[in-house]
């Protein structure tokens, strides 16, 4: 039995077999949704088995925040991941921690989200942004939310890190990127769940055969760029600029060429779906809750003015104090990277009462955690912006909020995907009226991140005598701490040297 954890067992799915196990009591095509369904009735560690692979999750919120010890614990990487690595390689996201290549191109990339680099990419988010309502305005009928966000955060993190156009919004044609890279993804996702499986070699060597057209196709294109850039003058104005240019500050080393394009496919993958994700959840929450948009379109048009194509300036994009608990909501039912891998230093005893040795990995399963009545009361389900108030932040136990991850191992990008996120709600809310479907069911997808599907979206184009007075007093509270138990309490506009990322978010 493969993550064995010493032969100590956890409670299971009900109708376990005895050569494949739990099987059969997942959908494959909504796994999350399941095991968030058996952490109901299994409680805050259970375990999962797959033919000889062993799964635990870990879903309540006292274990979860025991797990982002990092004195204890640090990043582990799930089957999921390691078969990631046949795409991304040695990358930030999928690198052991103790690889060469993850300390250096951390150090190295660094700099590509302090305060002045997101300056940098304010007027690239405000471009493209400008695109898609270019884009919107040419069109009719409802708009498919998810679709168009995440052609908005690939575009945008393409510019922003590596100049590259796909021309999302003013091409009628998708660029093959697009689809190659996303095949790619796809079947080193599906050869994960092969390792155990009996003929799961057969099947991944046709996998692998399949996709090796897509496979080259997005390694050539990457390659080409990286070469189109060594042959041009030399700028470290982007993230690839920095890769290339820039020797570590102590050592002098520079990432190889192989690494970068593994970098330049992690951040793609990393930082696109995942922003796009939360900003349809908070999309879709605003849409079905009328009070929640009110006050958060008062709030743009308190900032804004009345001028409903106005853009906000990036000191600015920090005052929509409102906006941003509505996208921590979001991002608390449903965190757009829903799982992370943690294992132990050296032999642990968990509260539960399990030991666990250096080899052994638990999976934290975030919808699962963010949803704990113990921390988030029995109201937990609500979608309640106002959790996020400073004074309730700080009230609730450390380490229980981590859409992005946590310790050494977090998300490199979270600055990026607040000032992405903040922008384009403030922006979208103050220039249209949004009216969903009431007949839409929630549904959400299930690839390495999650987004509602099918979510649709009545968009329409507000006057500037439509644009009401100014939030509503109780919103006008002076300051306010990230809504995290972030040990950095500078705010997302104190981007920065002094919040390093990789700090305890
Ligand atoms: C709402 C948007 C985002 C969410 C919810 C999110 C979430 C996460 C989480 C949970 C992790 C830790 C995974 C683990 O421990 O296995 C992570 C890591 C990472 N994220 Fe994000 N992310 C977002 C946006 C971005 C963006 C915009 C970028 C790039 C610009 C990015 C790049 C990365 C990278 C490179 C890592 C790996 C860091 C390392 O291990 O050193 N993410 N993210």
């Amino acid at each position: 039995m493969r993550n064995d954890w010493s032969g100590q067992t956890f409670p299971h799915p009900p109708g376990r077999l005895r050569f494949v196990g739990d099987v059969r009591s997942v959908d494959p095509s909504r796994p999350l949704m399941s095991m968030l369904q058996h952490a109901r009735t299994l409680g805050e560690i259970f375990e999962f088995q797959v033919f000889d692979q062993k799964f635990v999750f870990v879903a309540g919120a006292r274990l979860g925040a025991e797990l982002c010890d990092e004195s204890r614990f640090g990043k582990d990487l799930p089957p999921a991941l390691t078969s990631l690595r046949e795409f991304a390689g040695d990358g930030l996201f999928t690198a052991f921690t103790e690889e060469r290549n993850w300390g250096l191109a951390h150090d190295l990339l660094r700099p590509a989200f302090t305060r002045p680099a997101m300056q940098s990419y304010h007027p690239i988010m405000v471009e493209t942004l400008d695109e898609l309502f270019a884009y919107w305005d040419h069109q009719e009928g409802p708009v498919d939310v998810s679709r168009d966000m995440t052609k908005l955060t690939m575009e945008t993190l393409s510019r922003a890190a590596f100049s590259k156009d796909f021309g999302s919004f003013t091409s009628t044609e998708v660029h093959p990127f697009v689809p190659a890279m996303i095949s790619a993804l796809r079947t080193a996702q599906r050869l994960a769940t092969l390792d155990t499986a009996p003929g799961g070699a057969l099947i991944k060597r046709r996998l692998r055969r399949r996709n090796a057209p897509h496979q080259a196709y997005v390694d050539d294109l990457i390659d080409g760029v990286v070469a189109e850039r060594r042959a041009g003058p030399a700028s470290d104005h982007d993230l690839l600029g920095i890769m290339l240019q820039t020797p570590h500050p102590e050592t002098g080393e520079r990432l190889d060429d192989l690494n970068i394009r593994f970098q330049i496919l992690t951040f793609l993958v990393a930082g696109h779906e995942t922003t796009s994700g939360a900003l349809s959840f908070a999309l879709y929450y605003l849409a079905r809750h009328p009070e929640i948009l009110a006050r958060a379109q008062a709030e743009t048009d308190e900032i804004l003015g009345p001028d409903p194509d106005a853009v906000p300036e990036f000191e600015q994009v920090a005052k929509f104090r409102y906006l941003r608990r509505v996208l921590d909501e979001a991002l608390r039912l449903w965190p757009t990277a829903p799982a992370f891998g943690r294992g132990p230093r050296e032999e642990v005893t968990l509260s539960s009462g399990h030991t666990m040795r250096p080899g052994d990995w638990a999976i934290v399963m975030l919808p699962a955690m963010h949803r704990d009545p113990e921390v988030w009361g029995e109201d937990a389900e609500e979608f309640d912006p106002d959790r996020f108030l400073p004074e309730r932040s700080r009230a609730r136990p450390a380490h229980t909020y981590k859409p992005f991850g946590t310790g050494e191992r977090a998300c490199i990008g979270r600055q990026f995907a607040l000032h992405e996120s903040i922008l384009v709600l403030a922006r979208l809310l103050h220039r249209y009226d949004l009216s969903g479907d009431p007949g839409y069911v929630l549904d959400v997808s299930e690839r390495l991140t999650i987004m509602p599907e099918g979510f649709e979206l009545t968009l329409t184009p507000r006057t500037p005598a439509a644009l009401t007075g100014g939030p509503a007093e109780d919103d006008q509270e002076p300051s306010e701490v990230p809504p995290s138990e972030s040990t950095c309490q500078a705010g997302l506009n104190a981007i920065s040297q002094t919040c390093p990322s990789g700090s305890d978010t």
